[in-house]
């Protein structure tokens, strides 16, 4: 089992409703995860808890049968290396180059005179020249992030994960800024890579059809709570409306 997460909550106000309510979830290494929920049903509070950005209020994360909710420092650090995020707004940095841009996916591995030197070591170029590669950017290293189109910077920060090599990948919205066929383009290239390197995909994502499409396993929550686990061929009409059932009245 790669990650195993038991009884989690989270509520981030004392007396607030839970962004997380009980949540126990198993993954395997290589599955393809893809995350439906409402906006504001918890599938960012999930992926944060998962890599330690917040800290759970309740309940255990395993990954390798490790417990990893109380690691701090160091161990913290190393634990973090096992996971790249890739983001809905990229998180890159305009100012610097494609190339800085991957290597900074490298910083969990590099001492810190490096990094304050921005002066990197010949095998990681390499390796950033070869994840670029991998996500179909070759010749894109001295561009300025600003002259890239969305679809670009998105395989810039999935090269950036690459780099990092990584054994699970936490996608939080990475194809909502896209239009619809650069969106399918960006999952199947997460696709690709999830088959060819056995690289965990852990992906929220507010379109039903693109999770049919590329999740192997699909995760429905709904205020915090798994409502629904299972293959695309299962998530029928009315388990689609089970995840998407909202309390809120609508105008
Ligand atoms: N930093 C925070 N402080 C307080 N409440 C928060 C915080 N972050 C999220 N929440 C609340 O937790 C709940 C779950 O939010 P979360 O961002 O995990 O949902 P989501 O499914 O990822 O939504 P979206 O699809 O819009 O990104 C929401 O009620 C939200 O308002």
């Amino acid at each position: 089992m790669q990650l195993a997460i038991k009884n989690l909550s989270k509520q981030y106000t004392k007396g607030e409703v839970f962004a997380l309510d009980n949540v126990n979830l198993h993954v395997e290494k290589g599955e393809f995860v893809a995350i439906l929920g409402l906006s504001g049903s918890g599938k960012s509070t999930l992926i944060r808890c998962i890599n330690r950005l917040i800290d759970a209020s309740q309940g255990e994360i395993c990954f390798e049968e490790k417990e990893i909710m109380s690691l701090t420092g160091e161990s913290l650090r190393l634990y973090r290396r096992n996971l790249a995020m890739i983001f809905q707004q990229y998180n890159l940095i305009p100012r610097m180059d494609v190339l800085t841009n991957v290597l900074t996916g490298r910083f969990g591995y590099l001492s810190q005179l490096y990094i304050i030197f921005k002066r990197f070591p010949p095998e990681c170029i390499v390796k950033a020249e070869e994840s670029l590669e991998k996500v179909g950017l070759v010749g894109f290293s001295k561009r300025p992030i600003k002259s890239l189109s969305g679809g670009q910077q998105q395989r810039v920060g999935i090269a950036r994960a690459l780099i990092q090599q990584p054994q699970i990948i936490l996608g939080d919205e990475p194809v909502s800024s896209l239009d619809p066929v650069t969106a399918k383009e960006v999952m199947g290239l997460l696709q690709k890579i999830n088959e060819q390197d056995k690289i965990t995909m852990i992906i929220n994502l507010h379109s039903v059809e693109l999770a049919k499409i590329y999740g192997k396993r699909i995760i429905g929550i709904n205020q915090g709570k798994i409502v629904f686990d299972g293959s695309p061929e299962e998530l029928c009409e009315s388990k689609i409306n089970t995840i998407y059932k909202s309390d809120k009245v609508t105008l």
